[in-house]
């Protein structure tokens, strides 16, 4: 008799075979160390960093006995994987960002789905922009709430899916009494740099509209600083704490997987809120807490980044997002007319982050032909971005040198030129850039 499991694995292999055929096909890969790092959310390279290495490893030295020769937590934090090193985590991070309180979560994937998962109540409403990370999608889809995207960083526009139309729209519905009454709560979210795009909410706007529309204080805006926590803001603190708005936004999400350098998440919020999430988020509760090795280590960053140590970094990578630009808008100007399909580099003003898409419908060639050139950059095709949006994802990050810009960029310039004489197209020669 045939295996089940082999025919299941038939099925699975022609549901494979068929994302192959498409170019959609996902694959893991084992990144090499002698690539220029032009790809990861590692924005200030701090997870190679000497200094908070060997700040790392005299913490776990040090620590009480009881913390620091446990590998894993043993538990939940709601049995046995409760720690005073945990609680303090939680005080440092809610003090850097100004935030009443925090729980820590295993991942920022953990920390959406169980916030969104929890938080509203029955017959409530998640109005979420349309790029919004796929973990506030399945914690909506856990939740009892019903999900209206608006279009991406839209406040105000005449479109009808501006954040402004929908919540209009809301508050004129069939339930719109209620809503206007605050009776149906509506979460908004947004994040404070987009992961894909590179570009940041507009914060300010958002909080304006959320308060206009809903002045009865129903409507509670959630932060995803995934992209924004450790270089955003001074000293890395994040979109919200930049503009001042700690006491306008309801609840805050900050990872440590990418510019940290570390792993988890915290949910920012109130002490009350706090105490809901440990009762019913399912994420929290369900699963082992980090270990005393991991918490150390986002203890040590936190640590790193408030000493302000940091700040030399954040001042290059800043003048790494110039050059770049300037290098990217030199190539677009010589291959005039815009290289369509080629490269398209949209950026008018200098880009708001170490985040740099470049459009293109060749994405996996040019990203493969800056690979063999020692680069590490990945091709980000549909569906994880929208289909006609597919783009080599450029990530600048504080370890990167000018001269690896200068190298990056000029590879670029003659995989455009290259490009464009297998179209036909006439092509500028690539010159010094
Ligand atoms: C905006 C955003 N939120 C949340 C996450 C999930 O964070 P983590 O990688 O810690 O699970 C990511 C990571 O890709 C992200 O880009």
């Amino acid at each position: 008799m045939e295996r089940k499991s082999s025919r299941l694995d038939g099925v699975y292999a022609s549901i494979l075979a068929r994302r192959g055929t498409q170019g959609r096909l996902r694959r893991l890969t084992i990144p090499t160390p002698e690539t220029v790092d032009f790809s990861s959310n590692s924005y200030l390279s701090l997870s190679r960093d000497q200094d908070i290495w060997s700040a790392y490893l005299d913490r776990l030295q040090q620590s009480p006995a009881n913390q620091g020769f446990s590998l894993g937590s043993g538990g939940s934090r709601l049995l046995d994987g409760n720690s005073a090193a945990a609680e303090a985590l939680e005080c440092t991070a809610a003090a850097f960002h100004g935030a009443p309180a925090g729980l820590l979560f295993n991942s920022g994937f953990e920390a959406n789905t169980g916030l969104f998962g929890c938080a509203p109540q029955p017959g409530d409403v998640v109005v979420y922009d349309e790029l919004i990370h796929a973990s506030v999608h399945d914690g909506i889809r856990l939740s009892r709430a019903r999900g209206i995207s608006f279009a991406h960083n839209c406040v105000r526009g005449k479109s009808r899916t501006s954040l402004d139309h929908v919540l209009s729209e809301l508050t004129q519905g069939q339930d719109g009494h209620r809503l206007r009454a605050g009776e149906i709560n509506v979460f908004v979210a947004v994040e404070s740099v987009y992961s894909m795009d590179g570009d940041l909410a507009p914060l300010a706007d958002i909080v304006e509209c959320v308060e206009e529309r809903l002045p009865n204080g129903n409507g509670y805006i959630v932060v995803d600083e995934a992209h924004a926590t450790g270089w955003l803001g001074e000293r890395g603190r994040g979109l919200v704490c930049h503009l001042g708005l700690e006491d306008r936004v309801w609840a805050r999400v900050h990872t440590f997987g990418k510019a940290m350098g570390c792993a988890g998440a915290i949910v920012l919020c109130s002490p009350t809120t706090r105490q809901y999430l440990i009762n019913y988020a399912r994420s929290f509760i369900y699963t082992t807490a980090m270990g005393y090795p991991t918490l150390a280590g986002i203890q040590t960053a936190y640590e790193y980044l408030e000493s302000g140590r940091v700040e030399p970094r954040l001042a290059h990578l800043r003048s790494l997002i110039k050059h770049t630009h300037r290098l990217l808008t030199s190539i677009c100007t010589r291959h005039q007319p815009p290289p369509r399909d080629v490269v398209l580099y949209t950026k008018e003003g200098v880009p708001e982050s170490p985040i740099i898409p470049l459009f293109t419908a060749h994405a996996r060639s040019l990203a493969e032909y800056l690979q063999r050139r020692g680069f590490m950059v990945r091709p980000i095709v549909a569906p994880t971005v929208p289909a006609g949006t597919d783009r080599v994802r450029l990530c600048l990050h504080a370890g990167n040198t000018m001269e690896e810009v200068q190298g990056l960029c000029k590879a670029i310039d003659e995989w455009v030129a290259e490009k464009l004489s297998e179209s036909g197209e006439p092509s500028e020669k690539p010159s010094k850039l």
